[in-house]
């Protein structure tokens, strides 16, 4: 987990999502009848009409928000051991912050390579009903038919595959500022990759290697909206993402937690004015055979802001074989991963609720 400094990608994302919020606000009016409103909390008690609502017609838990809610629906309590605890939270925890104008600077490589891997040691057009694509998403909560507790998130997901795919399929709302945001953040990632290769003395990056760390992008749009007793929730629970690095873009709300060394502590991770925040993900871990950590991360619920974040998943491509690279086996290093094909993989991470560091025990041998 580190921060890069980025002030060429902005906060025109920002503006794009929020409108692309209000334009789903429209909709959650037009499908919520109006005369259940004296009765919301009664009505929303019975599963089935929170999940027509919410999943179904696609009104998401902004829908939700935007009702005015005094309690936070049953369906959304978490288990207390889920829940944010107060007292298992670091504060001022260094996060490295790397400066990338100097990027000849051997010591801006150095610090990289040590902060993946010292410091992580350490709607409704778009549901799954209806987008005419799997590359185009709206969803909400993380798994719901999986889940036992909801997630208090509502996301877009865009996954590219090429302009003519995106300018045909995705959202007009957000198309062309998604696509401008990952075309200039693929700089960032190759620069990242090489660095993170070099550390592992894996010198050049071919064509397999460049498939296998950035072969695939997904970029996320996610929204959690203000939240009655987001004390009682979390906004996205605790996982690591499948994705080789995550770039990730927030708002100045804040609530990003990260697990310290894998023990009990958590550390938040502020929002830095034209900083990017980016993870190790799980196919990073099992391609340098565990030099580098996956970061377990989750989100916390707010009760007075809206929050926005913008991640984009850098992966491998969906019918790659990954395991630890070669080069490492080569000189002596003993497997830990076996190769599997990312997609079952990513199959493995969607079919249940989020369960912290889990599905990296798919890969292990
Ligand atoms: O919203 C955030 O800060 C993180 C979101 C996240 O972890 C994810 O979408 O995988
Ligand atoms: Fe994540």
């Amino acid at each position: 987990m580190l921060y890069i400094n980025s002030h060429s990608i902005e906060t025109k994302l920002h503006h794009c999502l929020l409108f692309f919020g209000k334009h789903r606000l429209a909709l959650s009016t037009d499908n919520f009848r109006k005369p259940m409103a004296p009765t919301l909390a009664e009505h929303f008690q019975d599963s089935s009409a929170l999940r027509e609502f919410v999943i179904n017609q696609g009104n998401g838990v902004k829908g939700l928000s935007e009702l005015g809610l005094t309690a936070l629906p049953k369906q959304y309590i978490q288990p207390l051991e889920e829940r944010t605890c107060m007292t298992n939270i670091v504060l001022q925890e260094s996060i490295p912050i790397i400066d990338m104008s100097n990027w000849e600077d051997p010591q801006v490589a150095k610090s990289i390579c040590d902060a993946a891997s010292k410091w992580a040691e350490v709607k409704n057009k778009y549901s799954k009903e209806h987008s005419s694509s799997n590359n185009v998403r709206f969803g909400t909560s993380f798994t719901p038919q999986a889940e036992k507790a909801l997630e208090w998130k509502d996301y877009l997901s865009l996954f590219y595959v090429s302009e003519e795919e995106a300018s045909a399929l995705w959202p007009s709302i957000c198309r062309e500022q998604v696509l401008d945001y990952m075309k200039k953040s693929e700089v960032v990632i190759k620069q990242l990759l090489q660095v993170l290769m070099k550390g592992l003395n894996v010198d050049e990056i071919d064509e397999t290697k460049e498939s296998l760390l950035m072969g695939s992008m997904r970029t996320n749009l996610n929204y959690y909206p203000k939240c009655p007793n987001p004390e009682l929730t979390v906004g996205v629970g605790r996982h690591s993402d499948v994705s080789t690095l995550t770039i990730l873009l927030q708002d100045e709300i804040g609530g990003l937690f990260v697990r310290e060394n894998e023990g009990d502590n958590w550390i938040h991770v502020p929002p830095v004015k034209g900083s990017l925040v980016i993870n190790v993900g799980d196919a990073l871990q099992i391609l340098s055979n565990g030099r580098y950590r996956s970061v377990e991360h989750r989100v916390v619920a707010n009760g007075s802001n809206n929050r926005i974040s913008v991640p984009i998943f850098v992966n491998p491509r969906p019918a790659d074989m990954i395991g630890p690279l070669p080069e490492l086996i080569a000189s002596g290093e003993k497997p830990i991963y076996k190769q599997v094909l990312y997609s079952d993989y990513v199959k493995h991470f969607f079919r249940k609720a989020h369960d912290g560091k889990k599905t990296v025990g798919f890969a292990e041998l």
